[in-house]
């Protein structure tokens, strides 16, 4: 770090207030993207254009009624017009609300409620009352803008252009916009882990993480235990006597460090709606554990008593006595709160870890609660102005993340082009490098053949496979036969001169049906020798290729486990065997947004036994990093041409 940035010639750091000056604006325009994105806007022109958009999904109709999850009224719809649901852009966890078919762009909903979970074929919605008319006609889902986001994003920059010096960040501050060097405690320590497996490197991060004072960056490349590196930090801080703050972008990576701190037994809240969380985790739901507590059971008994008095004053005649019965009320009505509120910090107060998404962290149960330690994971894919929410409420962090992996998904191109989706990660790695890193090198997913690729092209070279998947192949597993498709861990099958050129959808995204028959065709020999659908993905950059492989899929009753994904939306998933479709196949030999490193690395790094790729090499070669990846494969892979497959 003393090699500093300056020295090494590069730009000086962002400035607090460059940093507030540039990030303001560019929250507005994201927050503009996705009003405009959903259909609620007056702009939205109709309701088809929303559907092909993907902020609605029209035409559905109402197929399951559940109550559960903490009073919530859970809704499955699938589509009146075929097996598979349209194109749309609904993710879980989204604010939606419910309308009649036909009902006009502005009116009124039937409810609202969050997308709780998403099938190829339906979509569940946990509603808080349930719709109790109109249920049995045909229905639309619409997107909501999410501004609760922008807003908590916004006021923390205002935050942070004021008065936050004083706070328990105000040191970081200065250290993450390089107006002070980062610190590292002199003294060693020697760790005694919790998790007895780690390898040298985990250790090492480990070690490094507990000694850092205010800035710490975890990089974790593809599989080499990440988080399981997180949980090991978060479980010595506590024992160190720390309280600790863990965040990340998602609702499924909090719950994922949740599970895996719930067997050491660690005093945690979970904050979060509960439609967000993973029934797993619901126990350690900040809503569970205040019902569980002393001061709700007060409140509870104050609300019974408040039932009762006004039963009392609907039937009082006399002016005195009711006017008494209210003041009673009122009384009865602020204790309430001031039990509920106390229900809440009881169990904030006696949490070590409190576990949230880094919105979450925003929530007015946390004002004025300060932590020893901020951790974020997935913080290459957080946007740094979120980061913030986090980080203003202690005073060190440790980040854990791969920006050598796909950034936060921005929607507003200009946005995006003035720099909104640059990553806090990837700053600081540029601005203190090793000084404040460790990374991890020893990875458990892939075979050894897979992993070259990517450690060559993006990790110098310094990734090991652990000897437990290093050379493991499909035929390893039991049930699967050796077969040529289950062979190798490498595949690369060309349609160069196979008559397989891509064509565009309506809304211009492009598509290839020729390999997608082929990736098709491969899942099934795959099937054929054994290997259960479920441990196969087909990958594809493409959301267009995405819906026609859904389609192709919902003909071969043996695929109906086979997943399909965006390799943006695979991002942080494995599958045993994973088929890249790559699409781009055209005579100008243009490839799109193949060219960038982050997505291919996601995409051949989801594989753990074998990965297929297919493309047009003649196509995608045009490009001198694809033109590698493709030379490395024609080095190492079985070589198929895509006529083998459509010529049976
Ligand atoms: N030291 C270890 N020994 C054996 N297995 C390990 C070790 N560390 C991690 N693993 C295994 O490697 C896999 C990946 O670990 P983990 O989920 O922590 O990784 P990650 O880096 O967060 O994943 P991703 O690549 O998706 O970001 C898990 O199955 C985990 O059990």
């Amino acid at each position: 770090m003393e090699k500093g940035a300056k020295s090494r010639g590069k730009p000086s750091p962002l400035t607090l207030d460059q940093f507030i000056s540039i990030m303001a604006p560019l929250i507005d325009l994201e927050k503009e993207a996705e009003i405009s994105a959903s259909i609620s806007s007056s702009s939205s022109k109709s309701i088809d254009v929303a559907q092909k958009k993907g902020s609605a999904i029209l035409n559905l109709k109402c197929v399951d009624v559940q109550t559960g999850l903490m009073g919530k009224s859970l809704i499955e719809f699938q589509s009146t017009k075929g097996d598979v649901l349209p194109a749309h852009k609904f993710g879980t966890h989204d604010v939606v609300v419910l309308k009649p078919n036909k009902a006009d762009p502005g009116s009124a909903a039937l409810g609202q409620g969050v997308v709780y979970r998403l099938k190829d074929s339906s979509i569940v919605v946990a509603f808080d009352d349930i719709p109790e008319d109109g249920l049995n006609i045909p229905l639309r889902l619409e997107k909501v803008a999410n501004e609760v986001t922008y807003n908590s994003m916004k006021n923390t920059l205002v935050q942070l252009s004021k008065g936050v010096q004083k706070g328990p960040a105000a040191d970081l501050i200065q250290v993450l916009f390089g107006e002070k060097p980062p610190t590292i405690s002199k003294k060693t320590m020697s760790l005694t882990s919790f998790n007895k497996n780690l390898d040298h490197s985990q250790k090492e991060a480990i070690s490094k993480a507990l000694s850092s004072r205010d800035v710490f960056l975890l990089h974790g490349p593809p599989g080499t235990g990440k988080t399981t590196t997180v949980v090991e930090i978060i479980l010595q801080e506590v024992k160190n006597g720390s309280k600790v703050l863990a965040c990340a972008a998602s609702n499924i990576a909090v719950d994922n460090i949740v599970e895996r701190l719930v067997p050491y037994r660690v005093r945690l809240v979970r904050f979060g709606h509960p439609a967000r969380l993973l029934p797993q985790v619901l126990e350690s739901a900040l809503d569970a554990q205040v019902l569980r507590g002393d001061n709700s059971g007060l409140a509870n008994d104050i609300r019974k008593e408040m039932k009762v008095l006004n039963g009392k004053l609907l039937k009082a005649k006399d002016r005195n006595t009711k006017r008494e019965i209210r003041k009673e009320l009122r009384a009865l009505s602020k204790e309430e709160r001031t039990r509920q509120q106390l229900a809440v910090a009881d169990v904030i107060k006696n949490a070590d870890v409190v576990l949230t998404t880094l919105t979450g962290a925003f929530s007015r149960k946390l004002d004025g609660v300060t932590f020893d330690l901020v951790v974020i994971d997935e913080a290459a894919q957080a946007l740094e102005v979120a980061c913030w929410i986090a980080l203003l409420k202690g005073s060190r962090c440790i980040l854990a993340g791969d920006h050598l992996q796909l950034p936060p998904t921005v929607q507003s191109v200009e946005a995006e082009r003035k720099g909104l989706g640059k990553t806090l990660f990837e700053r600081l790695a540029d601005l203190y490098g090793e000084a404040v890193t460790s990374m991890l090198t020893v990875q458990y997913r892939m075979h050894e053949l897979i992993m070259n690729w990517s450690s060559k092209e993006l990790y110098d070279s310094k990734i090991e496979a652990h000897s437990s998947v290093a050379r493991h192949v499909l035929y390893d597993i039991e049930g699967v036969q050796r077969s040529s498709s289950t062979e190798s861990a490498l595949l690369l099958i060309d349609t160069a001169g196979c008559d397989m050129e891509e064509k565009k959808d309506e809304e211009d995204s492009t598509m290839n049906e020729g390999e997608a028959a082929v990736a098709i065709a491969h899942a099934k020999r795959l099937v054929e020798s054994g290997l259960h659908a479920t441990n196969i993905g087909i990958i594809t950059p493409y959301a267009a290729q995405v819906v026609l492989l859904k389609t192709l899929r919902s003909k071969e009753g043996k695929l109906k486990e086979l997943e399909i994904s965006t390799v943006d939306g695979f991002q942080g998933r494995e599958k045993e065997a994973i088929v890249i479709s790559m699409v781009r196949s055209n005579s100008k030999k243009e490839v799109g947004f193949l060219t960038d490193h982050r997505r291919m690395n996601v995409a051949v790094t989801r594989a753990r036994r074998q990965c297929c790729i297919i493309c047009d090499t003649d196509t995608v070669s045009h490009d001198s990093f694809l033109k590698r990846m493709i030379e490395y494969f024609e080095e190492h892979a079985e070589y198929l041409s895509a006529s083998e497959y459509t010529n049976v």
